[in-house]
């Protein structure tokens, strides 16, 4: 592992965390564990909390804001909400040590990078960051974006030197590169788990407690939406309501969602089936000259391991409008969802890995299409489906962060109760594909 030994500058050097939530907390244990000196702050009123979680970290200490922090660290990663990265860094940028080095770990850049520029002294250089993963997911091998927004390639060095000890895979892109790919890999492949959870609230059940939820894609669908929903609603709403480039992908994504489903509904069977392979052929490429590797994206058998139902004895077939719909989306972009692998979250690998699933299943797709045109019994499911995917995009499109956390709220405490447990699967079988992935 690299450690602050190895860099003769390192003796005094400070890194200082601003936010210490979930994702600051964990780059203090693990720079700190690898000899980083840390100085971190989060509200003032939690000093005393932080000061007592922190008390073993011999390289950790806990200041009471981000003045001092400021002041005091040779490089500063801003760790807090995407909406409030703007007040915050209007609060503390000025006390920024001469000649030290700023970031930011928020999951949107557009907003992180007007704030600096905007208040930051012209003496500070600015290199970003962002771990594509939650806090309780080892970063080893995960994308670290790294963006060299106004530095001298030696404090970009440096910051490439104190984050090596998380061990990520380092991904090197401007701000405009990141929002764009991100919008993809983590904004509109949430709405779509979001949308599923509104669904299945609307018609109030628990989706794996029916024989229609169980097994296979099903098991992927509703673990991710339930590992999204027992988050804080801030990250989502952030990378989603801050990102420009997210907007476009979400709105096209419902537009998807409703003209497949008007399809379905009407029996337009000969239309569907057109639409649908137009994208697949656009996205995964044509019969011979797939787009997608030799091996499937997801290990074998994975799907069917992580069930929170008992699976029934005959599978009831689903037309997966969410997955149609994800595919349509992505073609009308333009976009080859391979392609932005080096940003992806581990959500997004599965998300991903289910769609190539079905594209890839020999019969499986035809069997979607035919459930479509034929079969009612995701109707009420589906309608749903297409209200919420709408209901996001439209909230998205307003900027609405009040609309967006009360939609999240109530559907949250819906499902609360099953968390506990839930979530657990859910992180087995990430840790599965992770692991399947690396073999
Ligand atoms: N969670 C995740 O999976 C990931 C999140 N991110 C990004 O990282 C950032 C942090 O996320 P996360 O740690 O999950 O969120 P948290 O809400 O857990 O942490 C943010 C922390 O910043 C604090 N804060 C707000 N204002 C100030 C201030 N003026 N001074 C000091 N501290 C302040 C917050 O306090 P309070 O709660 O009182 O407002 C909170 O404790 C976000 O921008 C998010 O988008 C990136 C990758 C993954
Ligand atoms: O895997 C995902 O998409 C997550 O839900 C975790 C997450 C949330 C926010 C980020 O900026 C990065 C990762």
């Amino acid at each position: 592992m690299a450690s602050a030994s190895e860099f003769a500058w390192s003796k005094d050097f400070v890194v200082g965390l601003i936010g210490m939530g979930d994702m600051g907390k964990m780059y203090a244990r693990r720079l700190s564990s690898a000899g980083w000196r840390i100085m971190a702050c989060d509200r003032e009123e939690k000093y005393d909390e932080l000061v007592e979680e922190f008390a073993d970290h011999t390289n950790v200490q806990i200041l009471r804001n981000g003045h001092l922090v400021s002041r005091a660290s040779n490089y500063i990663i801003y760790s807090v909400e995407a909406a409030a990265i703007d007040r915050v860094v209007a609060q503390y940028g000025p006390s920024t040590r001469l000649g030290a080095i700023v970031g930011g770990q928020t999951s949107c850049k557009d907003p992180e990078i007007k704030a600096f520029e905007k208040f930051l002294p012209s003496d500070v250089d600015i290199v970003s960051c962002h771990s594509l993963h939650g806090p309780n997911v080892d970063p080893r091998g995960q994308p670290l974006v790294l963006i060299k927004h106004r530095a001298s390639d030696e404090s970009f060095d440096k910051v490439e030197s104190v984050l090596r000890c998380l061990n990520s895979t380092h991904v090197y892109l401007s701000a405009k590169e990141h929002d764009r790919i991100t919008a993809d890999t983590q904004a509109v492949t949430h709405a779509a788990f979001l949308s599923m959870g509104k669904a299945w609230h609307a018609n109030k059940q628990f989706p794996w407690e029916g024989s229609r939820y169980v097994g296979g894609i099903e098991n992927v669908k509703i673990n991710l939406m339930l590992r999204i929903y027992a988050q804080k609603w801030h990250v989502y709403a952030g990378l989603a309501i801050l990102n420009p480039e997210a907007h476009k992908q979400i709105g096209q994504f419902a537009k998807s969602t409703t003209e497949l489903f008007y399809l379905m509904l009407e029996g337009r069977a000969d239309e569907l089936r057109e639409r649908v392979y137009a994208a697949r052929d656009k996205v995964f490429g044509r019969e011979g000259s797939p787009k997608w590797a030799p091996e499937p994206l997801l290990p074998h058998g994975v799907l069917d391991r992580f069930s929170l139902g008992k699976k029934p004895e005959t599978r009831l077939p689903n037309n997966h409008l969410s997955l149609l719909a994800m595919v349509d989306c992505w073609s009308k972009l333009g976009i080859v969802p391979y392609d932005h692998m080096i940003c992806s979250t581990p959500l997004f690998r599965l998300w991903l890995g289910v769609t190539e699933h079905l594209f890839r299943s020999p019969g499986l797709l035809d069997e979607c299409l035919a459930v479509g045109i034929e079969d009612k019994s995701f109707r009420r499911d589906d309608l749903q489906f297409t209200i919420a995917a709408s209901g996001w995009a439209e909230c998205v499109s307003l900027k609405s962060f009040e609309t967006w956390r009360e939609r999240f709220a109530v559907t949250q405490r819906f499902f609360e109760p099953r968390f506990k447990g839930a979530v657990e699967v859910g992180q087995a079988m990430i840790k599965a594909v992770l692991e399947g992935s690396k073999d």
